[in-house]
């Protein structure tokens, strides 16, 4: 296992590029499965999670070749139904969430699909629910070995209906969508996600021979085709990778450029930034940020504390609460941070108070930050990154903190960001990736 040793006060001066979109890579790459045609899809980011994704594809029998750095050709002619019910396939799905969304396709193009409790962050209750109830609605049988944690559907016969998702979910609206666009008849559904990578899943799938209309919205319509063909597609920007670097700039008080940022998607983001007294100009599609040495969080209208709270698109993603929050720390005023969806993405911030930050954890879904204004620099620390999201903002807190911090786990973070000491380093920041074993060995932590 590796650690990050991170070597604060260091400004970041230059321009840096989004990778592609970790959770629309996530949905893409299962969709390969609906076709027996080749799909080819660019712009595909060289993390942990889609690394894993891909591999998971090529042992399900998927023909997998990687054209250039970043461009794949997949081919899913057959699959390996035996493999599926190998302990390897159950251990690789248990290693990403994004592994929940290869059922959707396997039952619209096979009838049947399975697929292990699936993985992912750590960050609260993460239920199923809405993905079960949806491709029952679409005629599929449900099963769940509880013992073995695994999920079976079977369903030869597909038809369209109507129906009203419990709650607006993101891979759920995916896996539903994938299991309707080759039902009989029409499917309706409505209280469905809408988030720009949902957009993109639905265009691709519109390119393939779909007939999916309502997109962008929350009711979408989907009239059921025969087969699907192959296609090409190109994954957007990360937004989030986008928003943690707006971060990063700010709270190290660096003059930075986010190149290609795709604007018009980003949605309420750059906004939430603004609220926070960060200033940023939006140059063509990418964005500046000045460096500023003060940055002073609004109130609202009525001088009441500020509250940033997430919401389903076009709310605010809940995957960047956790670097508003370290933001928040050298920002001048208060702010609450509300993380409604889940219930253990906020104890991260015993580090950040350790590190002399002003925080006070209410709740599990809330806390309140003072910010220090750059009157008081963070202290660097040895820590451990939680989860993917909590993990930058911990990589950010040392970045700008006094002194060389430890950051362990950053498999967490490699999950979601591509090479991201040596794109910080290349920057200006200091981060230097050990390995753990050696870090011990030289008594270095
Ligand atoms: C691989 C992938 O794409 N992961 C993303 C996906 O996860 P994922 O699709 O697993 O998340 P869901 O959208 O299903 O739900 C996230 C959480 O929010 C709750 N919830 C959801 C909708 C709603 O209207 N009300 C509500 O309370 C759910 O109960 C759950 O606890 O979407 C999440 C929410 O944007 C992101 O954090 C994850 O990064
Ligand atoms: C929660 C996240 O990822 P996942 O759903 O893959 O665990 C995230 O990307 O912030």
């Amino acid at each position: 296992m590796a650690i990050f040793k991170v070597e604060g006060g260091h400004r970041l001066h230059g321009a840096i590029t989004p990778q592609g979109a970790k959770n629309e890579a996530l949905q893409i790459l299962c969709a390969t499965l609906l076709t027996p045609q080749r799909v080819v899809v660019r712009n595909i980011p060289r993390i942990l999670d889609v690394m894993q994704l891909i591999e998971l594809l090529r042992r399900m029998g998927v023909v997998v070749e990687q054209l250039a750095e970043d461009a794949y050709a997949f081919c899913a002619r057959d699959i390996d139904f035996e493999y599926l019910q190998s302990d390897d396939y159950r251990q690789r799905c248990t290693r990403l969430r994004g592994s929940v969304m290869l059922i959707g396709p396997m039952l619209a193009r096979f009838g049947v699909g399975y697929i292990p409790k699936p993985g992912g962050d750590k960050i609260g209750r993460r239920r199923l629910d809405t993905h079960f109830i949806g491709f029952q609605k679409l005629g599929a049988k449900f099963n769940f070995d509880v013992a073995d944690e695994f999920f079976m559907v079977e369903g030869r016969e597909l038809r369209g209906t109507y129906m009203l998702l419990d709650e607006a979910s993101v891979t759920g609206t995916a896996n539903i969508i994938m299991a309707a666009v080759m039902a009989r008849g029409f499917t309706t559904i409505y209280n469905a996600a809408c988030e720009p990578y949902i957009q993109q899943l639905c265009k691709m799938l519109n390119r393939m021979g779909a007939r999916i209309s309502g997109i962008a919205s929350n009711l979408l319509t989907i009239e059921g085709v025969g087969e699907l063909g192959g296609t090409e597609h190109t994954l957007l920007p990360d937004m989030i990778e986008v928003g943690s670097f707006i971060g990063m700039a700010a709270m190290n008080r660096s003059e930075l450029t986010i190149r290609n940022v795709s604007f018009e998607n980003l949605g309420i983001i750059p906004a939430q930034f603004a609220r926070m007294g960060i200033r940023f100009e939006q140059r063509g599609d990418d964005i500046y940020i000045p460096q500023q040495d003060h940055y002073s969080i609004e109130t609202f209208l009525d001088g009441s504390i500020m509250n940033i709270a997430d919401a389903p698109w076009p709310g605010l993603t809940p995957d960047l609460l956790s670097i508003f929050l370290v933001v928040a720390t050298q920002a001048k005023g208060a702010v609450l941070i509300h993380q409604k969806m889940f219930e253990s993405r906020l104890f991260f911030v015993d580090k950040l108070i350790d590190m002399g930050a002003q925080i006070i954890l209410c709740d599990p879904h809330r806390a309140t930050v003072i910010g220090h204004d750059h009157q008081m620099r963070l202290r660097a620390t040895r820590m451990t990154s939680p989860d993917i999201r909590a993990g930058v903002a911990l990589l950010i807190a040392a970045m700008s903190a006094e002194g060389v911090s430890t950051i362990q786990n950053i498999d967490q973070i490699d999950r979601g960001y591509k090479d991201i000491d040596a794109r910080l380093n290349a920057l200006g920041a200091r981060i230097t990736r050990v390995d753990e074993c050696d870090s011990l060995k030289t008594g270095g932590l």
